[in-house]
């Protein structure tokens, strides 16, 4: 794709109104998720001392920032917006560029246009609760492209279900071996005798298929290097000693559960509401809740209830 030499009449108006809104908002910048290459020179001109956060493929980098703009590298996808501008907002917290409690404008293209919505966005209350040191624990234990390509799948879920039909399901990736161990196939399990190559989930088309295999009872489980190593999976660890916030049932028990007696990182999207939940340590790390039917996003801080009368449930 060549890059547009100007900016047409609606992108400038719409970078204007983004840019009066980081102001008015007392926003921490302005992210963009444009459909395709900008003339990003012309782009910084027309956003003039607003701090801008581009979101584009290793080949742009260079190109934005020199123009001035910061590049937020993100991996093409034909993920939909809401995940995109959560990969986006994750890759940012991760390099330091946003912190938790930050508001955010954001302006990407949600039709067929170069920039054509707006909407502002606000991370996690407590500065703790997601910051990159938080994502540079996470990483410790799976490396970052993995946890991208899994959040990336469980927000989907999380957000359309299958069919119109709401979705739950867990992946719980790292330590494998010692997951493993604790870990049962329930009827039978939809990845085995499939090569090692063909069931990773940085592979965009393993996505798709594990988003019909999250549909099926138990876990999934992934290694370090994002390969699916098994699916349909019983968990079993203790829930003893752990605290989670009321109305979680067993699926999030076992996750917590499964972090606490392994090194594991575990991903539980919940059915009823469609919320995404980042355990590590037995504990929730992050939260990405979707809003209601409008698929909006929100970043709100772990819950810190104390915990549940029946916390002796589950695993
Ligand atoms: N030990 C386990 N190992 C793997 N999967 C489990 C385990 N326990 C529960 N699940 C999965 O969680 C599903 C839902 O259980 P439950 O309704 O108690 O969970 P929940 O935490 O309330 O989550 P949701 O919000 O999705 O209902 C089960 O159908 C099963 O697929």
């Amino acid at each position: 794709m060549t890059p547009s030499s100007v900016l047409n009449k609606a992108t400038t108006g719409l970078l204007e109104m983004a840019c009066a809104a980081v102001d008015q908002l007392g926003a921490a910048g302005l992210l963009l998720l444009p459909d395709g290459i900008l003339d990003w020179k012309a782009v910084r001109e027309v956003t003039g001392k607003t701090r801008v956060l581009v979101a584009v493929t290793e080949r742009q980098l260079a190109a934005v920032a020199e123009a001035g703009l910061i590049p937020v590298e993100v991996e093409p996808t034909e993920a939909g917006i809401v995940e995109r501008i959560t990969l986006a907002l994750i890759e940012s917290v991760a390099n330091d560029l946003l912190r938790s409690g930050a508001r955010i404008v954001v302006a990407y293209a949600a039709f067929d246009a170069e920039l054509d919505s707006i909407s502002t966005i606000r991370l996690g209350e407590r500065l703790e609760r997601l910051s990159s040191r938080d994502l540079r624990a996470l990483e410790t234990s799976v490396p970052f492209e993995t946890l991208k390509a899994i959040v990336d799948v469980a927000v989907a879920v999380g957000r359309e279900g299958r069919e119109g039909k709401p979705v739950g399901t867990m992946i719980v990736v790292g330590d494998t071996r010692e997951v493993l161990a604790r870990s049962r196939t329930i009827g039978f399990d939809p990845v085995k005798g499939y090569r090692r190559k063909e069931r990773n989930i940085r592979d965009p088309r393993v996505r798709e298929a594990i988003k019909e295999i999250a549909q099926l009872d138990g876990a999934i489980i992934v290694a370090r290097d994002g390969t699916v190593e098994a699916a349909c999976q019983l968990i079993d660890a203790p829930t003893a000693g752990l605290a989670l916030p009321k109305g979680l049932g067993t699926r999030h028990w076992t996750a917590a559960a499964i972090t606490k007696a392994t090194t594991a990182v575990a991903v539980a999207v919940s059915e009823s509401t469609g919320t995404v939940r980042l355990f590590q340590n037995g504990e929730i790390v992050l939260r990405i809740a979707p809003i209601g039917r409008a698929r909006a996003l929100k970043w709100t801080e772990p819950e810190t209830e104390p915990p549940p009368p029946r916390s002796e449930k589950g695993g």
